[in-house]
């Protein structure tokens, strides 16, 4: 690729000079700061112009094998560093959670399929400080911070993923020897899936089916070791392997695992939540859900990658249709850059302002989890199933939406879209794969529907209702009634407001007719359609109405003039997304055809504005190019020659003549078949 920043292809050289707002004054909201930008900026270049690195080879052509030994390799050249920035910058936890926070992204350049060591820096690290007592931690925490171990968080099996408590690993405690024997007493109980498990790590967190005194207490995790810290060969009863080729995710070193009557002394189960005493007796949790804490934690953090992979999609896709000249709109003119057929627009406008409200629902989220985390820790749980509820919704919500949006970008590149070279396919694949990881989507959907409908039944009962679903009340106090539309952003938000609560009137009531035949598990079992849907339209509510509220202080805080690009992205947001749940606004919203007719037009309006806006915000969300790496989204827009470079570098092309031909081509084709 190009490297070159100042021969600038001088179509995208023309849009750049249109830009009417500062975009760095845009980058810094999106990084939190100018300071957390400088930041960001220093800790990408001091890993990413390692030499050592050798970014230079692509990944992409080399076997699994090697493909996963490269990534190891990097993965240590950036950790050393890692250590070493972290000795220059004070040393302290915030000093590391700051590097841990930019290299996630850097990670995603330097290993483009995936971190082998990921679970080590966020579901094990977080568990043990989390789930953790005192004497725990103590012992732990230095060795992972150090290295000395390398871990994992094991609790999906062959045959369990989403109903964890079915999970079959045993782990049986004997208070003679005060140690746990851990089993797989069946093939389906093997563990299967837990990333860098197959070769890179030693330890796990295990989460296994506690049995003491003759009885099961539910799942609960052990920290365990797989390894020996010397050789690395699997310990004694530690059957561990690779789950082998998959559809992304390559170099993740997703493994198996089953026990054959492995030793964990007493003081490896985690003891913040349940306790055992050492006699074997179990003392329940406050509340069995907090061991499932590491859960939430990575579905709050997954809305970030969300907007940040949507945000690289459209990046790419919108800086190709600037330079790409394709069919002219009049036939006697010269041929347009394809942002101007307003499908394109249509592709890729409303994906990059979800990024930005995205971003906006993510740092809302985070806020709140950390107010949530504090109140838990004085004892205070009240709020947990709300935090669960919100966190599953948007979880799906956020990725279901990136995945689409990601495919969308893919398809508006054309053929070259198709290209590895391009840059979609990793983006693509990490999305799919957020999908199903950290929870299935549609599991996802029907949690935060559970909480729907307690609270729909809490408001039909005049009880109190949490913030976000206060719009249920509005619901019931219509009485039957149709909320009538106005065209205002805040009109839009109540219409969906209604969708949401009518899906969620449909659901229950679908459930209390079935319930006269049925179990309420039943019930809810065919209810099940009416509730994800229901979820997803929440999901676009919380989405929408904290768009609002944090878009309307930002625009108090900047310039007048990117104010009024915030002012046109929610627009954006809000119409596009009436339009294409317009369905389900119908149902339960008085609009006209009129209306509807409208929201098309100002879609175009809108449109119309941000087309000189697009390349400032995408170019604000400030990927250098080593991050996007792709032949169609550089800084400079050279895609003609970034392409014919990137095809000179095939394998293929490395000789005139491929040994095929000797072998298999010329002797069929002299043959005479
Ligand atoms: C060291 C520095 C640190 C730096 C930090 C960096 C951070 C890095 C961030 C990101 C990096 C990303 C890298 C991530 C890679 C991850 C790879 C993927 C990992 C995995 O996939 S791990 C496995 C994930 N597995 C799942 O998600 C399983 C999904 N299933 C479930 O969650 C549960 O089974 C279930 C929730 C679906 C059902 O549970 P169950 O016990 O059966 O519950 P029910 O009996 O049905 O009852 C439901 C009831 O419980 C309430 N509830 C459930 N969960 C919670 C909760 N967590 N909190 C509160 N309440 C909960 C629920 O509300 C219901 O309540 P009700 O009965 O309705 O009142
Ligand atoms: C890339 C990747 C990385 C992963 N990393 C880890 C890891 O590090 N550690 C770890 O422990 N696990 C990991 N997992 C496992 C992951 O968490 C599970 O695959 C996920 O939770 C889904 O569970 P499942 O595979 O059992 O799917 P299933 O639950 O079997 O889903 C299959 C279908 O059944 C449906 N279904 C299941 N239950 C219900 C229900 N109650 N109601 C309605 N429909 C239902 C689903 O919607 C889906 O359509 C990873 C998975 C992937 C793909």
């Amino acid at each position: 690729m190009s490297k070159n920043l100042s021969i600038v292809n001088k179509d995208l050289k023309e849009e750049r000079d249109k830009i009417n707002f500062n975009v760095e004054e845009f980058t810094n909201w999106f990084y939190g700061g100018a300071e957390k930008v400088k930041e960001k900026k220093y800790i990408e270049n001091y890993f990413l112009s390692d030499k050592d690195l050798n970014l230079e080879l692509d990944t992409s052509y080399l076997s699994y094998k090697d493909k996963y030994e490269e990534a190891v390799r990097r993965s240590i050249v950036v950790y050393k560093k890692l250590y070493k920035l972290h000795n220059e910058m004070g040393g302290t936890h915030e000093d590391f959670v700051k590097i841990m926070e930019n290299l996630r992204f850097t990670m995603g350049a330097i290993n483009p399929e995936g971190n082998p060591f990921v679970l080590h820096f966020s579901m094990f690290a977080l568990t043990i400080m989390n789930m953790t007592n005192d004497e725990q931690k103590a012992e732990w925490l230095p060795r992972i911070f150090n290295c000395n171990i390398l871990g994992t968080y094991a609790q999906t099996e062959l045959g369990h993923g989403t109903y964890i408590q079915r999970l079959e690993t045993t782990a049986t405690y004997d208070p003679k020897t005060k140690e746990f024997t851990l089993n797989s007493p069946t093939l389906t109980s093997y563990k299967w899936w837990p990333g860098n498990l197959g070769h890179t790590v030693d330890h796990a967190i295990v989460m296994a089916q506690l049995y003491s005194q003759g009885k099961c207490h539910g799942i609960q995790p052990f920290i365990v070791q797989l390894r020996d810290s010397e050789t690395h060969k699997p310990l004694p009863g530690i059957d561990i392997g690779d789950i082998g080729n998959k559809v992304g995710f390559q170099t993740v070193n997703n493994g198996f695992l089953g026990f054959k009557n492995v030793k964990v002394p007493y003081k490896n189960m985690l003891m913040k939540n349940s306790k055992l005493l050492e006699d074997g007796t179990f003392i329940k949790p406050k509340n069995a859900k907090l061991n499932y804490g590491t859960m939430v934690i990575i579905r709050v953090h997954m809305i970030i990658d969300a907007a940040c992979r949507i945000a690289k999609a459209t990046t790419i896709a919108l800086r190709y249709s600037l330079v790409r000249r394709q069919s002219p709109i009049n036939p006697n003119e010269i041929e347009p850059k394809i942002i101007e057929h307003i499908t394109q627009q249509n592709k890729i406008f409303p994906g990059i302002a979800k990024a930005v409200v995205f971003k906006c629902m993510a740092d809302y989220l985070t806020k709140l989890h950390l107010s949530i985390t504090q109140e838990g820790n004085t004892g205070n749980l009240a709020r947990m199933p709300e935090l669960h509820a919100l966190s599953c919704c948007l979880k799906a919500v956020c990725t279901n939406e990136d995945a689409k949006t990601v495919e969308v970008c893919r398809l508006s590149c054309g053929g070259h879209g198709f290209l590895r070279s391009a840059g979609l396919d990793d983006v693509y694949r990490n999305s799919t794969a957020a999908q199903t990881y950290e929870g299935e989507n549609t599991v996802m959907l029907l949690q935060a529907a559970r909480f729907l409908i307690k609270s729909f039944n809490e408001a039909r009962n005049g009880g109190s209702l949490t913030e976000g679903v206060k719009y249920l009340f509005d619901f019931i106090g219509r009485n039957g009634k149709r909320e009538i539309f106005d065209n205002s952003i805040n009109g839009i938000l109540r219409a969906i407001q209604a969708a949401a609560a009518g899906r969620t009137y449909i659901a229950w009531k679908h459930i209390e007719d079935d319930k006269r035949h049925n179990s309420i598990e039943v019930a809810t079992n065919l209810a099940g359609v009416h509730l994800t849907k229901a979820a997803e339209l929440h999901g676009y509510v919380c989405l929408l109405q904290v768009g609002i509220e944090e878009i309307e202080k930002i625009i108090r805080n900047v310039s007048p003039a990117l104010g009024l690009v915030f002012k046109n992205i929610l627009e954006l947001f809000a119409v596009d997304l009436i339009l294409n749940k317009i369905g389900d606004v119908i149902q339960h919203v008085d609009i006209s055809n009129e209306d509807i007719e409208k929201l098309e037009k100002q879609m175009e309006t809108l449109f119309k504005f941000f087309r000189t806006s697009a390349i400032g915000v995408v170019d604000g969300f400030d990927f250098s190019d080593p991050i996007i790496d792709s032949t169609l989204g550089s800084y400079d827009g050279n895609v003609y020659e970034n392409l014919i470079n990137a095809a000179r570098k095939s394998p293929l092309n490395q000789e005139d003549v491929n040994r095929t031909f000797h072998l298999y081509i010329k002797p069929f084709m002299k043959s005479n078949l």
